[in-house]
């Protein structure tokens, strides 16, 4: 197996990408059957959440017989209106915890301001570039912003509104990308997360998602994920 040599990216011979979903895995599986890619890459399940995506990530991690070179969060996501559209892709440049703080009577404190870390992990940006530019080139549409982690999927404007003042940039929205950079971050790995955008971060409203759009706009960013790890 040929090593993905570049001056700025790890060498990367092993990927673990984890999905909340069988329908996420099975999107991204069938983007990486395009072609054969020179990276070794398994597929895997996390669960719906931060706490379930941190504790299986970190399991797979710790009992891997090869060890990882890079682990990617996956799946659809919610678009916040004007930056990310229904059926594109966004590709994280930073996976931020969007409500893990405190409230107070002045407002919502983040863990960076209560003094107990941080709520926003790095991605490996040269590679998060990479892929990015080769989306575009490729014709997918794609954005490149923060991607936050909640807890409790948005479902007001009030709240899209308030994270979107928390996290300047915010592209879009789901529930696991934190819990997965966490696990990533504390085995020294480096990470990414990429979403397809299946319906707008703002009111509910159940019956305007397009998780096929979604999940071919994810397919579509794992084909090209592939071509860029050759
Ligand atoms: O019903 C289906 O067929 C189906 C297929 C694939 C995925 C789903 C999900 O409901 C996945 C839940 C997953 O999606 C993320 N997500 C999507 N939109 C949002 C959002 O607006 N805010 C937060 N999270 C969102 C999230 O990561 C969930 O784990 C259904």
């Amino acid at each position: 197996m040929k090593p993905y040599y570049n001056l700025d990216i790890p060498v990367i011979r092993r990927v673990l990408i984890m999905t909340a979903v069988p329908a996420e895995q099975e999107a991204v599986q069938r983007g990486l059957l395009t072609g054969p890619g020179e990276a070794a890459v398994d597929v895997r399940l996390a669960g719906v959440g931060s706490a379930a995506a941190a504790a299986s990530t970190a399991r797979i991690l710790a009992t891997a017989a090869d060890g990882y070179d890079l682990v990617i969060s996956a799946g659809i996501g919610g678009g916040f209106p004007g930056l990310a559209e229904i059926g594109t892709v966004v590709v994280a440049s930073a996976i931020t915890a969007a409500d893990l703080g405190a409230e107070t009577q002045e407002g919502f404190s983040s863990v960076d301001e209560l003094g107990f870390g941080s709520s926003s992990i790095a991605v490996q940006a040269e590679l998060a570039a990479r892929l990015t530019g080769a989306l575009q080139v490729a014709g997918v549409p794609v954005q490149s912003g923060p991607i936050v982690t909640v807890t409790t999927a948005t479902g007001t404007a009030a709240t899209a509104e308030a994270i979107a003042g928390r996290v300047p940039g915010a592209c879009a929205e789901a529930m696991e990308g934190f819990g997965v950079a966490t696990a990533a971050e504390q085995a020294g790995l480096p990470v990414l997360e990429i979403r397809g955008i299946s319906n707008p971060v703002g009111p509910r409203d159940r019956s305007a998602w397009r998780i096929g759009d979604a999940l071919a706009a994810l397919e579509a960013a794992f084909t090209q994920l592939q071509e860029e790890l050759k």
